[in-house]
């Protein structure tokens, strides 16, 4: 099943368009997994575990194994989730962008290595920096192009023949560089407007949405303004607000983490219409 299939099966199956992302910082952990050397590993599965049957996506972001030498816990999760939750579409986070000799070792890493389903590239270098990746033609390519941090104004809205720079890559990516239906894009959460004018842009095109909870995006805002005509359409990310989720009670963190991602899911949902 291509990576397409497998989103709108995901969608469908748990009745969710939330994306939980991986993003594992070890100072956070609880006190029980901090300085184990697989800690990540067992941190990443019972976050998993807890929220599988919530969520559209998972999405490891690979700088927070990288820049602690932590790949070989980054393969684990990964060939955990292929083993266990082979319906649950897998995104590797990475935000390549480089040459085509070198993207074409990017996507390797990213598809042969780790099994992803699909990967975040930079589109700043241009449509051969990001062709390697489309040879991998079940695999997903997500492009950024209106990113939820403040300082993505600084380029992605100067004025490229009449038009924001952001509203360019969507066309792009929409009318020449997805040839083989495997496209998606990365539109921030904390910017409703701009995620409604590239929904109209692009049609029913899969979009990663991060942007809220720890960054603060407003949920009902994202929803209206992203979803397609059948309620679906977007990968919606919230990484540290569920997997670090304060535990009420008795609750573990991934218990907490459950709950979090069930509320954020349900609020989701509420306005799909
Ligand atoms: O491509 C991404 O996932 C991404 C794009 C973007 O514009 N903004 C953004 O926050 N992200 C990622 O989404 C996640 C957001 O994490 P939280 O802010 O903790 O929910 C991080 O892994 C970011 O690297």
């Amino acid at each position: 099943m291509n990576f397409i299939d497998k989103l709108n099966a995901a969608w469908k199956r748990n009745d969710s368009l939330l994306c939980v992302g991986l993003d594992p910082d070890t100072a956070r952990f609880p006190a029980h997994l901090q300085g184990r050397p697989d800690g990540i590993v067992e941190f990443c599965k019972a976050i998993i575990d807890a929220t599988a049957d919530l969520a559209c996506a998972f999405k490891p972001q690979i700088a927070y194994f990288a820049a602690l030498g932590a790949e070989d816990q980054l393969e684990a999760i990964c060939r955990y989730l292929r083993d266990n939750y082979p319906h649950i579409p897998l995104i590797l986070d990475a935000k390549r962008g480089d040459i085509g000799a070198t993207a074409h070792q990017y996507a390797r890493e990213a598809f042969d290595r780790y099994g992803a389903d699909t990967v975040t590239v930079n589109p700043y270098m241009g449509f051969d920096s990001v062709e390697p990746y489309m040879e991998w033609k079940d695999r997903g390519v997500i492009v950024l192009c209106r990113t939820s941090n403040a300082g993505g104004s600084d380029l992605q809205f100067l004025d490229v023949g009449g038009q924001p720079l952001y509203q360019h890559v969507a066309r792009l990516v929409a009318e020449k560089w997805n040839r083989n239906g495997q496209c998606a894009l990365v539109v921030g959460a904390t910017f409703p407007e701009e995620l409604a004018q590239v929904r109209a842009i692009v049609g029913d095109m899969p979009l990663l949405v991060p942007g809220i909870g720890a960054q603060g995006g407003d949920i009902e805002a994202t929803v209206k303004s992203g979803r397609t005509a059948v309620g679906t359409g977007m990968m919606i990310n919230s990484s540290r607000a569920i997997i670090y989720a304060q535990p009420q009670g008795d609750e573990d963190f991934a218990a907490a983490a459950r709950r979090v991602a069930a509320e954020t899911r349900d609020a989701i949902n509420r306005y799909r219409g």
